[in-house]
């Protein structure tokens, strides 16, 4: 983010609406962007082709199919009906679906990441066993987010990456078709997809790979869960230190991958402004096919937004979450579900008591400097948050209208749309900055809001 912010064009400005009163409504909301991207990934890697049912379609997403594609990967997008799915997917593999089907990998080529952390991360491994250069390059905001220990451990594992000494993008990765692999050490604690890229590609090192993280803190932890058990359910072999492991490390062994078929589920950390939506409302929302397991840290809102005042139930219809009337402030510790900071920020800034939100410095290289944001946005709005060393300290006032700068980050424009619940003249600028991760934004958003009270959709 800047100081200095230059009045948004009008057309820029989405106005964000009031609730009518408590929302009541069901929300389908579409696919996890952390699992299809690692889905798109592990079936690159793979030595069959794979499908992915129910992909997330948006921008990171499809920066990631274009960016493989560009390095000889077939994707191929296809409506798929319910006869054409296997038994065990059934009913919920309706709908879109992608075929992956692999190729040797090859560059030339130029991988835009945008300002995908998922692209500028987990692809530079997969680079390197491409044959030829592969360039990357993204938005301006890409340029300053960290990459070193990717950089770094790709150097150590045997790769050539010709960065012009910044440790960040643009670069070039020089593949020759393989990598040797080994053990690497590397500092995670600016992000945990240092970690998740380098085991992705690891099973096909010709070591496999050995990663121990050696920094701090390392934010993030189910999303290097949800990296595992990705890689394992593709056939890898990978030793995991919540197994009994050594702490901060991580193994994969070298090994072909399986081609799967793999129904990816909804975005939860997606589901958090409708579910967030119920809490400030005192309504109620269910989100369809919320899975019982998952390694997805928006899970964790179950348990954070009933803390804060409300209740919810998962059941054959989903997750349903309801409002209490009443909204307390919280003391929480977000390292592991750093992506919710925005979302609970804003409720936090409608409660009745303060909230201390921890953990989450990392927070200042995400999409844009979200904790700086978060308080310059809620206090233009009248509210009193100030930054702490690894946070945000929310003390609730009264909020008035007025211009909500997003700063090119989808989840400061949700939490833009979460506080105009509440608050009459919010005016979210570029909300269409939602389409990183969900393009539907405004719309599933004017739907919520548009079901009859009392009346389930
Ligand atoms: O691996 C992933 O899919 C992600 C990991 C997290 O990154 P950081 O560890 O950099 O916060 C998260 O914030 C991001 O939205 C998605
Ligand atoms: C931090 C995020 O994304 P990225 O994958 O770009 O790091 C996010 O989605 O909140």
């Amino acid at each position: 983010m800047t100081d200095q912010l230059p009045s948004p064009p009008e057309s820029l400005l989405w106005p964000a609406p009031t609730a009518p009163g408590p929302v009541d409504a069901t929300v389908t909301v579409p696919g996890s962007k952390s699992v299809t991207n690692r889905g798109l990934v592990l079936a690159t890697l793979s030595s069959e082709p794979g499908w992915l049912r129910r992909p997330l379609r948006s921008r990171d997403t499809l920066l990631m199919a274009e960016a493989l594609r560009t390095m000889g990967v077939q994707i191929e997008e296809t409506l798929c009906s319910a006869s054409s799915t296997t038994e065990a997917e059934g009913e919920r593999a309706t709908g879109e679906a992608w075929r992956v089907i692999p190729a040797s990998l090859r560059g030339p080529a130029t991988v835009d990441v945008g300002n995908a952390g998922t692209v500028m991360r987990f692809l530079p491994p997969v680079a390197a066993l491409a044959d030829g250069p592969v360039r990357f390059d993204g938005d301006p905001r890409s340029y300053e987010r960290p990459l070193h220990g990717v950089i770094g451990a790709l150097r150590a594992l045997g790769a050539r990456v010709e960065d012009e000494g910044r440790g960040a993008l643009p670069m070039t990765v020089h593949g020759t078709g393989s990598l040797t692999g080994g053990a690497v050490e590397i500092d995670a604690s600016s992000s945990s997809q240092f970690v998740s890229a380098l085991l992705l590609s690891g099973p096909r090192f010709h070591h496999g790979v050995e990663v121990r993280h050696t920094g701090h803190s390392l934010p993030s932890m189910p999303h290097i869960r949800m990296t595992v058990e990705m890689l394992r359910a593709a056939g890898a072999q990978v030793d995991a230190p919540e197994d009994g492991g050594e702490p901060n490390v991580w193994r994969v062994t070298p090994g072909a991958l399986l081609g799967r078929d793999l129904t990816v589920e909804p975005d939860l950390s997606n589901a958090q402004p409708f579910l967030a939506a119920a809490l400030i409302t005192g309504g109620r929302v269910t989100i369809p096919d919320w899975p019982e397991h998952t390694t997805q840290p928006g899970d964790a809102l179950r348990e954070i937004f009933t803390a804060m005042g409300g209740s919810c139930e998962l059941d054959e219809r989903g997750l349903t979450f309801t409002g209490g009337g009443r909204l307390t402030g919280i003391d929480v510790d977000l390292g592991d579900v750093g992506e919710l900071t925005p979302g609970i920020a804003a409720v936090a800034a409608l409660a009745d008591s303060e909230s201390v939100l921890r953990g989450v410095a990392h927070l200042r290289l995400h999409e844009t400097d979200r904790l700086a944001a978060l308080v310059k946005e809620i206090n233009g709005l009248g509210g009193d948050v100030t930054e702490t060393e690894d946070g945000l300290r929310i003390r609730p006032r009264p909020l008035h209208g007025g211009v909500f700068h997003t700063y090119d980050d989808h989840r400061l424009a949700t939490a833009g749309a979460l506080l105009g619940l509440a608050v009459e003249g919010v005016e979210v600028e570029n909300i269409a900055t939602t389409g990183k991760t969900l393009p539907d934004f405004p719309q599933l958003w004017e739907g919520m809001l548009g079901s009859p009270v009392g009346e389930r959709a």
